[in-house]
């Protein structure tokens, strides 16, 4: 991958997508403002609504998640996948990881052969319990040297707003990673690089799973002390399962873990918490799934995760926890009693 004129695409116009399509835009103003003669980078965003894509291409607003936030005047959307890979350089993906695979298939014809293929994506696909670089690879047969991961605690909204953030961009190849970090840096947007992809993607799929929980905390009614315990417990649970799948321990106290479950758990913005607050609340699960109209991935992904555990000896309690309360009909107070009931343990996060 060159950075000279480099075209970027970013398929899913949903919320993180197309704040991150705002970021890559507001970078590439950035980078010609500095050095008008020099490369520029054209970002194009694929959404499947046409009233959507109609008006960020009218208005430069999406109406449907950021109504009154101005996007960046040079993103341009389309509803055609195969026009918006056409000659991309770099190809953003922003869906749900459950739909991911069947995407893939239907865009692979239309990817060039030599594209970086970034996953903005925090889940772990059900049923074979592969995560997101995972099914890129296997899908599209691609090298570790073209499949990125950008996570980090990224609420869309806050950035839509173009509050600070940071996050971490992480390649097997440090090469990789550091051409994305250039494309991506933004007077607001600062990614940092990591070769750990294991370690980021298991912190961004296991924050929403914790999120949920903390949610279900927040919904009963208990205060700061249960919260943290759970997110400390939680990110004890995350580095369990990270290291035992190959990741560097440091990885899940950085931004894509510590940072995002800090974000996650604390933010009425994130739709895991909000999920697991409603249901904490007294709701029952059809209602609450009634009511949640985007992406809440850790609802999912819980179960993969719980699976991935078992399937590497690893103990996941918070995890078991939330997918006995999403899938199999335990209520919040009979989860609290169970959980608590545990045998007493040392602190270490490896048991
Ligand atoms: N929203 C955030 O703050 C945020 C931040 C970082 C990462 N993420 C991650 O980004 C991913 C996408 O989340 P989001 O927040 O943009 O979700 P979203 O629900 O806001 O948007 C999802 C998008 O995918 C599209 N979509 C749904 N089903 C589809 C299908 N079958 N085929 C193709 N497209 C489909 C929707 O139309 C929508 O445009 C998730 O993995 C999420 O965890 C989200
Ligand atoms: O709204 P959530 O729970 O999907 O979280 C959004 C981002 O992943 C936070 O970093």
């Amino acid at each position: 991958m060159d950075t000279d004129n480099v075209r970027i695409a970013v398929l899913g116009a949903g919320s993180w997508g197309t704040v991150f399509a705002n970021i890559v835009a507001d970078a590439a103003d950035l980078a010609r403002e500095r050095d008008p003669d020099g490369p520029a980078a054209e970002v194009v965003l694929w959404g499947r609504r046409s009233s959507v894509v109609d008006a960020i291409n009218e208005t430069s607003e999406n109406p449907d998640y950021f109504p009154g936030i101005g996007l960046n005047p040079r993103l341009h959307a389309t509803t055609d996948a195969a026009k918006a890979l056409e000659r991309a350089d770099v190809v953003v993906l922003a869906v749900p990881s459950q739909t991911l695979r069947a995407n893939l298939m239907d865009w692979r014809p239309h990817l060039r052969e030599d594209a970086v293929v970034v996953s903005l994506m925090k889940g772990v696909e059900l049923g074979t319990s592969m995560r997101v670089s995972q099914i890129i690879a296997e899908v599209l047969e691609y090298p570790k040297e073209r499949i990125a991961v950008v996570s980090g605690p990224n609420l869309a909204r806050e950035i839509a707003e173009r509050q600070p953030a940071t996050a971490v961009v992480a390649c097997p190849h440090e090469e990789t990673a550091v051409r994305l970090q250039g494309l991506f840096k933004s007077s607001y947007f600062r990614p940092y690089t990591s070769t750990d992809l294991v370690g980021v993607e298991i912190g961004g799929a296991m924050k929403n799973v914790i999120g949920l929980a903390v949610g279900v905390a927040e919904g009963m009614g208990f205060g700061d002390n249960t919260k943290a315990s759970l997110i400390t417990r939680g990110l004890a649970e995350t580095t369990r399962l990270a290291v035992a799948l190959g990741a560097d321990e440091h990885t899940l106290s950085g931004l894509a873990g510590m940072g995002d479950l800090v974000a996650t758990c604390s933010s009425p913005l994130s739709r895991n918490r909000t999920f697991g607050e409603k249901l904490g609340a007294g709701k029952t699960l059809e209602q609450v799934v009634a009511e949640t109209k985007q992406t809440a991935e850790g609802v999912k992904s819980s179960e993969s995760v719980l699976e991935l555990g078992w399937a590497n000896g690893v103990d996941l309690p918070i995890t078991e926890a939330v997918v006995k309360m999403m899938h199999h009909d335990l209520s919040p107070a009979e989860a609290l009693v169970a959980f608590m009931a545990r045998t007493a343990k040392p602190e270490r996060y490896g048991v």
